[in-house]
């Protein structure tokens, strides 16, 4: 029996860290430190990465399996674990590894959800009884996208992406396709080109549908591959860019109609074919709740 005990414990657990995509994205405004105000509404997704976690006692945080790109220390789980150990003197440690489905730098929020994912799951495994809101603060510090996350409920966000609002949505059934450029998010938003003068939205407004990615304009201009991957996927649904791209979506009335575009992305390979590029897709329902909601009060 203490046999079994013990190699439940020393077990890796499995935790999902889910993707999101941005409804709409204004850029309203600038803060001082450069950072970029504006009003978006982020939703989680039914597809991410498993974040695997096995709990140690002597204080390590090591990773275990590697993400290829991404050194040890700047890995946004290891990132996370060293920050939670450091704000609580937990004497605790971890092995963490990921099984990547999120495309990385897409615009889908993998990593920071990842992240996020951590901070829920130590919290719970390391029994630190942080209250969600001290995890949402620490979380800013990794990435403006990691609050979201651990807010756990889709939502209507302002700021940097501090200030969420839950938000109701319909069952919505998404293609996501990710041409496979390389986009940095600081770049985007250091463009010369980028408009950060949006005036105010509200959420009747969103409703309406008159709203916008001010990120995607910039994107379209410099890399033609996310501009191509927008005009074909405009033929089925409107589409969207996500977040910093390079990830584009659209919206279908059932999962047959979405499975059927992404058929022949992946079958015919004509998009591949149009936009020059190698792409990747996946279809997806919105969630309403993170799964690891109840894991902080
Ligand atoms: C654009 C969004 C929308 O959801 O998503 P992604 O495309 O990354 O998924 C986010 O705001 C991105 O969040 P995240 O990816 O966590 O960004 P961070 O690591 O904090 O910032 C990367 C860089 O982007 C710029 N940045 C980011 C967020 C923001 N509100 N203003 C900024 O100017 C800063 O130059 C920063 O150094
Ligand atoms: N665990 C992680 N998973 C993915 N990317 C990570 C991770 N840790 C650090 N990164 C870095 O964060 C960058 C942004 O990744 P990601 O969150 O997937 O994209 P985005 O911010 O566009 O939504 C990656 O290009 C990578 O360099």
């Amino acid at each position: 029996m203490a046999d079994t005990v013990n190699a439940t414990m020393h077990d890796f657990q499995p935790f999902p860290a889910p993707a999101k995509i941005n409804l709409f994205l204004h850029i309203t405004g600038r803060r001082p430190d450069g950072y970029h105000l504006m009003q978006s509404v982020f939703r989680l997704l039914d597809f991410g990465d498993t974040v695997h976690i096995r709990p140690r006692h002597d204080g390590a945080i090591c990773r275990t399996e590697p993400i290829p790109g991404v050194a040890e220390i700047d890995d946004l789980c290891i990132r996370a674990a060293t920050l939670l150990q450091q704000h609580t003197n937990s004497k605790m440690g971890a092995d963490i590894h990921v099984s990547k489905h999120t495309p990385m730098g897409g615009g889908l929020g993998g990593g920071s959800s990842d992240a996020a994912t951590v901070l829920l799951a130590l919290n719970h495994l390391w029994q630190l009884g942080l209250k969600r809101e001290e995890l949402i603060a620490l979380g800013l510090q990794l990435g403006a996208d990691v609050p979201f996350f651990i807010f756990g409920q889709n939502a209507w966000v302002e700021g940097i992406g501090e200030k969420l609002q839950p938000i109701q949505l319909p069952h919505t059934c998404y293609l996501v396709i990710t041409p496979r450029v390389h986009i940095s998010t600081a770049e985007i938003f250091s463009s010369k080109e980028l408009t950060r003068d949006t005036k105010p939205t509200t959420m009747a407004t969103f409703l309406t549908g008159m709203v916008q990615n001010d990120l995607e304009t910039v994107v379209r201009q410099q890399y033609p591959e996310v501009a191509k991957t927008l005009i074909w996927l405009s033929q089925f649904s409107k589409a969207r860019m996500s977040g910093s791209g390079a990830s584009v979506f659209a919206e279908f009335e059932n999962q047959e109609q979405a499975e059927a575009v992404l058929a022949r992305v992946k079958q015919t390979r004509e998009l591949q074919q149009y936009a020059d590029c190698e792409v990747s897709g996946f279809c997806a329902h919105g969630l309403n709740r993170h799964p690891l909601y109840t894991l902080a009060d």
